[in-house]
């Protein structure tokens, strides 16, 4: 299949100076991974692994102190592969919104908080498209009740608006231009379970509307169950397993993502869940070998000196795990 957007051997740390001495954070290191068409694309893995990072890797959105430090980013514009790497940030700025949209976490970045929420969708409406004013409000107007969003938002300030219907907001706004990707970091935390509903009712809506391809940030495994096709999950900077959904919750081969998958908990089941052992490690100085080794249940001494690399075990479903060499 073709892939829509794919990055080979990505790394994009922090390059810190504090006070005359450098620190590198490598917070995305050696990643590679292909986003296809039509799919919601899950990247799951604890808080600080480096899920926001790959997201702005992918989204060659590289404000100082972050550096794309090594890697190639081609993304398949109307079926030509375009190195993004090489594109001048004019016509970077181009492709967002229409192309590629991007959700980040707090919906307030998106939306103007001095603006009403109809000036915010005509000022990108207007950067991209060529229209009378009246046009762009008919446009989102349009795109709103397609949406099921109510129209009276638009006269609204992102303050008098309800933190779960903010984030709608915010997704019909990154979505008017019909993008083939939007790229959403954590749309549903910080919201309560019914509004999380909504939320996520709204982004498979819009999959199915446009069939394009949504790439979902995520530390709640729930989420990743409920509305990703595809997912990967990152640990310390890496993929470390990558697979069809249901596949990996069915059949997690990392012991990183078995822990993840046991800490949810299960409907009925008034048992504690037991977390995973250990903290993640620092992202300046991570682990030899498998960065998971300290808090692995099965580590041997060739997991300590060596890296396991991303293998396919299974069609589709990628392990970067020794355990799985046999
Ligand atoms: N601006 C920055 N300067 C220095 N280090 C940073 C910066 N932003 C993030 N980091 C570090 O990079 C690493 C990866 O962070 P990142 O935000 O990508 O992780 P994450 O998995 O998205 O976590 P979270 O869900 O908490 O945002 C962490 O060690 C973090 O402390």
């Amino acid at each position: 299949m073709e892939t829509l957007i794919s990055g080979k051997n990505l790394k994009a740390y922090y390059v810190l100076d504090l006070w005359g001495s450098k620190k590198v954070v490598k917070a995305v290191d050696n990643v590679s991974l292909d986003i296809l068409p039509n799919e919601i694309y899950g990247i799951a893995g604890e808080s600080g692994c480096g899920k926001s990072t790959l997201l702005k890797a992918l989204l060659a959105l590289l404000d100082p102190p972050l550096r794309l430090m090594d890697g190639e980013l081609l993304y398949n514009i109307e079926g030509r592969p375009t190195n993004v790497t090489l594109l001048k940030s004019e016509t970077i700025r181009k492709l967002r919104w229409s192309f590629i949209s991007y959700i980040p976490q707090g919906s307030m970045h998106v939306l103007n908080p001095v603006k009403r929420v109809r000036d915010t969708f005509i000022e990108i409406l207007s950067s991209h498209v060529k229209k009378q004013t009246k046009e762009f409000l008919d446009l989102a107007v349009q795109h709103l009740k397609d949406l099921g969003l109510p129209e009276r938002v638009l006269n609204m300030f992102p303050h008098q608006l309800s933190g779960g219907m903010r984030q709608r907001v915010t997704i019909a706004l990154a979505t008017v231009l019909k993008p083939r990707v939007i790229f959403a970091d954590e749309p549903t935390t910080a919201l309560d379970v019914v509004a999380q509903r909504a939320v996520m009712q709204l982004i498979r809506k819009i999959q199915n509307d446009l069939k394009n391809t949504v790439v979902l940030v995520t530390h709640d495994m729930g989420v990743h169950a409920q509305i990703t096709t595809r997912m990967a999950i990152m640990y310390a900077g890496k993929i470390v397993e990558e697979g069809p959904t249901l596949e990996i919750f069915k059949n997690p081969l990392h012991p990183y993502t078995r822990y993840l998958i046991q800490s949810l908990p299960a409907i009925g089941d008034k048992k504690l869940r037991s977390g995973i052992p250990g903290s993640p490690p620092s992202l300046v100085a991570p682990p030899p070998g498998c960065r998971f080794h300290p808090r692995c249940p099965h580590a041997s001494q060739r997991c300590r000196e060596e890296e396991p690399l991303l293998k396919e075990i299974k069609p589709g479903h990628k392990v970067a795990c020794f355990l799985m060499e046999g």
